[in-house]
């Protein structure tokens, strides 16, 4: 049970490659998915993370990739996007994986259904489409209902978030992606240590303890295969901030 995770100790990412949310991790979640603010520290974090960690680094999100650019600028670490869907490393881009068919149907109906709720926004990404109701929390079992019934007829897979219901082909998660970038030359031999908030980072909490690593999670206790916890995006900054100069790649 996670009630009594304790806060990660000093020396966690001694020997570690370092994999790190987005969105309730480095920033803080806002109303819309354009309407975060990326805090004016994060650059020269990441950046002295990357050189603390010899650059084994990097952002796993469930936006798209180029979402994630367009709210950071270029990023030049290893990043996935999509939920794992999307994967670029050093040595180039993998994915998304493509697009089936049926994602045209939910993408259509998915806008219907916005169309007539206001608050309700619709998120395109290259291989999945995510209903945002936080704007109208009142639609929530309307858009979870939607999101099932598609998932039931196109064979997509829901992936449950933070007021969001995403429809997007099974196959990688965010495991995977924490997984296939262990593989990289700039990992190995690294212990993976994810930092998430979300229900879709319970896959890479899980990766990374297979792998002999550990996850933390931000926010309040939950049911978690995380190992350690923090509060907040601001915990987690001021963690980041706080261990990285005593880093021992
Ligand atoms: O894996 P992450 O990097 O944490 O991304 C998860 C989802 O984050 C975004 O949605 C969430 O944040 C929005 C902005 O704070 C918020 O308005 C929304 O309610 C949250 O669900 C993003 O828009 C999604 O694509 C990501 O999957």
């Amino acid at each position: 049970m996670s009630e009594l995770l304790p806060p990660p100790p000093p020396d966690l990412l001694d020997g570690a490659a370092l994999f790190l949310d987005f969105d309730g991790t480095l920033v803080e979640l806002a109303e819309t998915p354009d309407a975060i603010s990326v805090p004016d520290h994060l650059h020269s974090l990441l950046d002295r993370l990357g050189r603390a960690l010899s650059g084994s680094l990097a952002i796993i999100s469930g936006r798209a990739i180029s979402d994630l650019e367009r709210h950071l600028g270029p990023l030049p670490i290893a990043v996935s996007g999509s939920h794992g869907l999307e994967l670029r490393t050093a040595e180039g881009q993998m994915g998304p994986v493509p697009a089936p068919a049926t994602l045209a149907v939910a993408r259509d109906e998915i806008r219907q259904f916005a169309a007539d709720a206001p608050g309700v926004i619709v998120e395109d990404k290259p291989a999945s489409v995510a209903l945002h109701y936080r704007g109208a929390p009142d639609r929530e079992a309307d858009a979870v209902a939607l999101a099932g019934g598609l998932a039931a007829r196109t064979g997509l897979t829901v992936q449950a978030g933070k007021m969001v219901v995403e429809l997007r082909p099974a196959g990688a998660d965010k495991g995977d992606a924490l997984r296939r970038l262990m593989a990289e030359p700039a990992f190995a031999n690294k212990r993976p240590v994810f930092v998430g908030d979300d229900l879709t980072d319970e896959h890479a909490f899980v990766a990374a303890k297979e792998m002999g690593g550990a996850g933390i999670l931000v926010g309040p206790s939950r049911e978690t295969a995380a190992a350690w916890r923090l509060d907040d995006v601001a915990a987690v900054a001021a963690w980041l901030m706080a261990v990285t100069g005593g880093v021992r790649g």
